[in-house]
Parts: structure tokens; C-alpha cells; sequence
């Protein structure tokens, strides 16, 4: 029997004061039924019914004076304006004498709290974080409606079958402005607010009480957030907060396992006292644990808002599907497999974001990347071997990267190799050394070879850009005026097609019939043309010091993925050549310009040519030498052989 719902005119409670047009207001008694009461509240029951011939949940509150009724249709009305899938959703009420009762969706048992104390349920990391953040953006429809719950707790967050977490309780529910607005009377009418109005405002189960609720100040959306973290918490750890003392210290304090509500009161308002914290032993990202902290601060405006909070939700989220499931990255190894970039440990793993931001799209298969771009009977074949070295040098930190990618395709003769010059810190060449050849193959599916390597640096500096902006949201960055940047060279072999994509000062050379022939152009602001493409950009290029600089960071390089601060004038947009490989080259050497700095192409040429022939050897005899004739900086070499190389070659 499906339920009526009378046109909105009338579709009203008694009084006239809620309405709806989709949620039933008026129900007939012959339309439900109550069955066994599900739990006894101090404010009401709930019981399992039968609504229209379906499971329902009714709420019969407990109404004894005039004021409860007012209550009753106060939250009705409330009830009546949401609709959000966290929420558990009121689908009827019936609010005629002699019967009050609000119908709601039905969920089967355990709610939170028993799921987690009766049941002793201990949730992964990842169903905690995914909770969380669903909860979290019901809250925050909440919040943009001006509502406050009061009442956030494990009891009253209710579960589906696949665990998802529903709000429930709008039993304390209150517009904020509502809040404010007795505040404000009560203040006008006596000069100070009445006990009757503390007593009406310190609301909600007080484990999850925030110290601003139990000091009888006014309850904000802050104020969720806080027994959002204690709930988030108590799912973390299985313990109901204060009931177990791990921390020795605080055993002596007033908690000596038996304290009086007043005693925790104290504690909580005035000792800063919260409950134990998940331990980062449980496997806990100390991000998470960092964020539950920041949400019980004793000072409201110091916690962030659910929008924050979702956001940083999402990065936990990111960074435990990454460690989870990515496997160790072909990139940065060489090819007899040791790895030679390190992965310097920083509060944000760099590395992980730009894989991941191009994870799940590019795991499409590969087979057939460039397939049909060339005519394969004809052409000539290069042999590839390949090696590479990089080293700090003279710096004490590392800001390169690089990545060889040998079997971009499966079926052909694809190769990818790439460096990255960070400056401004490492995070933009991190970045970008798992994203770039990430995007390229995604792109490799549509585009031409040339495009994707142009598309893949561009996407790859917005990508960087949107996290970097993600991530001063969440305050996880919080050095003001931090705008890293890289320079990036990536070279692409097509069978018998070279693609060489750069933005920056990196430089790639071929050995063309014996002679350096040269594959980039550095983007620098010396240079006059990049020199006026910058400046007609809006970016000012100025004389500082011993050469031409762009904007206040006072950058040498016009090109390069991040450095939001000269956004557009310094562009990720590479300059792409294409050269067709024949027997006539020898070898391509890619650098970043710690090499070229001291080395000058045809010496790179020379010295290769005195080298033992082994690539990865080639590269760092470079390297060496580039350090011994007095290199500041960081040093990258890729060197890649295009004809076969002959042991006799090999070892001389
Ligand atoms: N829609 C529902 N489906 C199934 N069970 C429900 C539903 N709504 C509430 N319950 C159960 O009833 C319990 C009490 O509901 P609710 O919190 O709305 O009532 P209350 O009287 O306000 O309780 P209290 O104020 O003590 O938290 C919940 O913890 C939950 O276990
Ligand atoms: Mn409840
Ligand atoms: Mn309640």
C-alpha cells in the first residue's frame, strides 16, 4: 500500500507550522502500525513498525508539557527540510493528538556504538576513513543549512548493511541562528542569561561534550566537529572515551576510573583533558590522528570546518590506497635494477600524489600506443641499451628526479625517459616523475606522440598546482610563499622516431654522424625570445644579481611545471621536436643542467666516446666529470645507446 501525500496546501501538521511536499504529514491511523520498541531514550522510543505495508523505524517522543510539544514540532519542521544520503532520511509522521510519531527509514542493528562494543568490530584504517568522511559531509550539509546536531555520538550514527554510517537524532537538532536568537533575548531581558537558558543549552551526552558546551557557552557547528572527533576516535581505538586510561601520566590526575561527571567535566574544561588517542602503532596515518587532534582543540575557532576536514579526509585516503597497492614503481631504476633517486621522506610523499593522480585512469591496456602511427615494414630499427646516474653533488639535497621507462607498450618498440629539475624544493620534481610518464601513456591511446608529451607536461602542472592548493587548504603546508617548481625533459622513442618534449633548462643531444646535434633549447630568461614571451605574459623579467630573472622569485628558467606564483608567464607548455632515428646516430644524452653547466655538448661527445661503452657507466663518468670541473648543483644523466653496442666495444 503505498503512502499518500496530500497536496503541500494541506500537506501540514496540525498546527500549520510544518509542511512538505514530499514527506506525509497527516498520516491516517490505518496507514501503520508499531511493532516492538527498538530502544527506550530518555526522550523517547523507537519502535519497528509497519508504514504503508513496509519496515519503518517510529520515534514516539515523550510528551509531557507544553514545551515538549513545541519541541516535537520544532524538530519536525527541521526534519522536513533535509535530504542527504548520510542522513537517516524521516519518510512520514503522524502529529495529531493523542499520537506524535516520526517515521524514518528502518536500518537493522547494530547501530555504531553496539557495532563497535557489543560486536568488539575493529575496522580497517580505510573503512575508519571512509566513515569518517561520509559523516563528515552530512555534517557539513548541516552546516551550510545552518543546523547544529548537538547529539553526535557512535549511538546515534546508524548503519546500512555495507557499513555505511547514517546520522540519526535530530532530537537536539537546532538552527543555528535559533541558538543565537535566545542567546540574545536572554541577554536583553535580565542582563545576563537565566539558568534556565544554561540548562537548555548544554544539551547532547557529555563524553562528547565540547569544552564550550560544558562551560555553558553556545553550541556552533564547531561544536559538532568536536564530538565528531571523539566518535571518530572511539572507532579508532574500540574504547568508550574515558573509561580506559593508557597514558600513565593522566592515571594519577582526577581520573582515577571512577570520576564523578563533575570531576570529568573539570578535566575536559580546564585540564585539556580528552580521551586516549589511537595509538600510531594501530596503523593510524599520524595525518588522521594530527586532524582528530586539531578537531577536539579547546578553542572552537582553532578546529577546522567539515569542509576542511573532508578535504584532508581525502588525502588520508589517497596516501592509505597508495601504500596498500602500489607496488614499487618501475621509475627511478636502472636498468640492472638498483635504485638510484632516493625517496627523501618528507611529511608529504610527493612521489605518491603524482602517481596517484593519474592512477585507475591509465590502467587501460597499453598494447597499442602509437600502433598505427608509423609504417613499420620500412623503417630503420635503433637497438636501445640504457643507463643513468644522479647525484646530489655539491647540494645537500636532492631536487631531481628521473624515470626510464623501457616497455611503455607491450606490444612495441616504446621507450620513455624523463628528468626533472626541482627548485623551490623537491616536491614539483617528485611530483612529476610519476605523473608525467602516468599521463603520457594515458594520452598515448588518442594522441599523437608529440601531443601526448605536450598534454601529459601541462596536465601534470595542473594536477601539481590543484594539490598544492589542496594541500594549504588542509594546512598541511604552511610555509606561506612556497611555490616549487621543476624544469622536465622527457624523450619518447617510437620504433624508429625520437619525440624530445622540455620545459626549462635541461638539455638532450644526439651523436649525429659523430657531432653533438642538439635536441632542446634551454627556456631561460636569457634567452631574448622567452625573454619577451614572459614579459608579454605580465611577468617581469629583470636584471638581478649576474643574469636576466623572472618575476620576485627571481627564477632563471621560463619554463617549468609548478611555480604557481608565475603562472602563466613561466608555462609547462614544452617545445617538442621530432627527428626520425637512423644509423647515423650513435647515442642521446639527456641531462639536467648540473651537467651542461660545465660540460659543453661536444665534450659530452668526446668523453662518451673515451668511456667504456656501457650506458650506465657513460653516465656517470658524466656525472663525475661535471662535479670535478666545479658543478654547484644537482647532476642527472640518462645516456641511451641507439645502435648495438659490441662486447669488444664494451670492455674495450
Ligand atoms: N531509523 C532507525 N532504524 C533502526 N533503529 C533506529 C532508528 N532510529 C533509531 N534507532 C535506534 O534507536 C536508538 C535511539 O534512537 P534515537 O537516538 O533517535 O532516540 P533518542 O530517544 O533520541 O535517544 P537518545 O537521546 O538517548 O540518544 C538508536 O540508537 C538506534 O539504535
Ligand atoms: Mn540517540
Ligand atoms: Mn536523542
Amino acid at each position: 500500500m503505498a503512502l499518500e501525500v496530500l497536496p503541500e496546501e494541506s500537506n501540514r501538521c496540525v498546527r500549520g507550522c510544518c509542511r512538505s511536499a514530499t514527506i506525509p504529514l497527516d498520516l491516517r491511523s490505518a496507514s501503520f502500525s508499531l511493532l516492538a520498541p527498538i530502544a527506550r531514550g530518555s526522550e523517547s522510543t523507537v519502535y519497528e513498525a509497519l508504514l504503508g505495508g513496509e519496515r519503518a523505524a517510529a520515534k514516539k517522543p515523550v510528551l509531557s508539557t507544553a514545551e515538549d510539544l513545541d519541541k516535537f514540532h520544532y524538530q519536525l519542521q527541521l526534519l522536513c527540510k533535509l535530504d542527504h544520503p548520510g542522513l537517516a532520511k524521516l519518510i512520514a509522521a503522524h502529529a495529531h493528538p493523542p499520537a506524535y510519531l516520526m517515521f524514518f527509514d528502518f536500518f537493522e542493528p547494530p547501530n555504531l556504538a553496539e557495532k563497535i562494543h557489543v560486536e568488539e568490530w575493529i575496522p580497517s584504517i580505510q573503512q575508519v576513513v571512509t566513515m569518517a568522511s561520509d559523516l563528515a559531509k552530512a555534517l557539513q550539509y548541516l552546516q551550510i543549512l545552518g543546523v547544529v546536531h548537538r547529539d553526535i555520538k557512535p549511538a546515534n550514527i546508524l548503519l546500512d548493511k555495507d557499513l555505511h554510517p547514517y546520522l540519526a537524532d535530530f532530537g537536539l537538532a537546532m538552527f543555528q541562528k535559533d541558538i543565537k536568537r535566545v542567546s540574545v533575548e536572554n541577554w536583553k531581558s535580565s542582563g545576563k542569561p537565566t539558568g534556565g537558558f544554561h540548562k537548555k543549552n548544554m544539551v547532547g551526552t557529555l563524553i562528547y561534550m565540547a569544552p564550550e558546551i560544558l562551560r555553558k557557552d553556545i553550541h556552533t557547528e564547531k561544536s559538532d566537529v568536536y564530538s565528531f572527533a571523539i566518535s571518530i576516535n572511539e572507532l579508532l581505538t574500540g574504547v568508550v572515551p574515558y573509561t580506559d586510561l593508557r597514558a600513565e601520566a593522566q592515571a594519577h590526575t582526577v581520573l582515577e576510573m571512577t570520576y564523578t561527571e563533575q570531576q570529568l567535566t573539570a578535566a575536559i574544561v580546564s585540564q585539556g583533558l580528552r580521551p586516549a588517542l589511537a595509538l600510531p602503532e594501530s596503523g593510524a596515518p599520524p595525518t588522521l590522528l594530527s586532524l582528530i587532534q586539531r578537531c577536539w582543540d579547546p578553542d572552537p575557532e582553532k578546529r577546522p570546518s567539515f569542509e576542511d576536514i573532508i578535504d584532508e579526509l581525502n588525502i588520508v585516503q589517497k596516501h592509505i590506497v597508495s601504500n596498500a597497492s602500489v607496488p614499487s614503481s618501475p621509475v627511478s631504476k636502472t636498468q640492472n635494477g638498483t635504485i638510484e633517486v632516493h625517496h627523501y621522506q618528507e611529511a608529504l610523499n610527493w612521489f605518491n600524489q603524482g602517481e596517484l593522480f593519474v592512477k585507475g585512469s591509465s590502467r587501460s591496456d597499453l598494447k597499442n600506443l602509437w600502433s598505427d602511427c608509423f609504417d613499420q615494414s620500412s623503417e630503420y630499427h635503433p637497438t636501445l641499451s640504457w643507463g643513468s646516474f644522479a647525484t646530489c653533488g655539491r647540494r645537500e639535497t636532492m631536487e631531481d628526479t628521473h624515470f626510464v621507462l623501457p616497455h611503455v607498450s607491450e606490444e612495441n618498440d616504446v621507450f620513455a625517459f624523463g628528468i626533472f629539475d626541482g627548485h623551490r624544493g623537491s616536491a614539483a620534481a617528485e611530483f612529476s616523475v610519476r605523473a608525467v610518464p602516468g599521463f603520457l601513456k594515458q594520452f598515448g591511446q588518442g594522441a599523437s606522440p608529440t601531443d601526448a608529451l605536450s598534454e601529459a607536461f601541462v596536465r601534470t602542472d595542473i594536477a601539481f598546482r590543484e594539490e598544492l592548493i589542496l594541500h594549504r587548504k588542509s594546512k598541511r603546508i604552511i610555509q606561506k610563499d612556497w611555490h616549487p617548481g621543476c624544469t622536465a625533459i622527457t624523450a619518447l622513442i617510437v620504433r624508429n622516431k625520437l619525440f624530445v618534449a622540455n620545459a626549462g633548462d635541461c638539455r638532450a643531444i644526439l651523436s649525429r654522424k659523430g657531432k653533438p646535434f642538439l635536441l632542446t633549447k634551454d627556456h631561460v630568461a636569457s634567452c631574448p625570445n622567452e625573454r619577451e614571451r614572459v614579459t608579454k605574459a605580465g611577468t617581469e623579467v629583470k636584471w638581478q644579481i649576474d643574469t636576466w630573472r623572472v618575476g620576485s622569485a627571481a627564477l632563471q628558467v621560463t619554463r617549468s611545471i609548478g611555480d604557481d606564483d608565475l603562472k602563466p608567464a613561466v608555462t609547462a607548455q614544452p617545445e617538442v621536436i621530432e627527428t626520425a632515428l637512423s644509423a647515423d646516430d650513435e647515442f642521446l644524452v639527456m641531462a639536467s643542467d648540473g651537467l651542461w653547466d660545465v660540460v659543453s655538448n661536444q665534450d659530452v661527445l668526446s668523453i662518451i666516446k673515451d668511456t667504456v661503452k656501457e650506458p650506465g657507466m657513460c653516465s656517470k663518468r658524466l656525472a663525475t666529470e661535471a662535479a670535478e670541473r666545479g658543478s654547484k648543483d644537482n647532476i642527472t644523466v640518462i645516456v641511451v645507446f641507439l645502435r648495438p653496442v659490441s662486447t669488444a666495444e664494451r670492455i674495450y
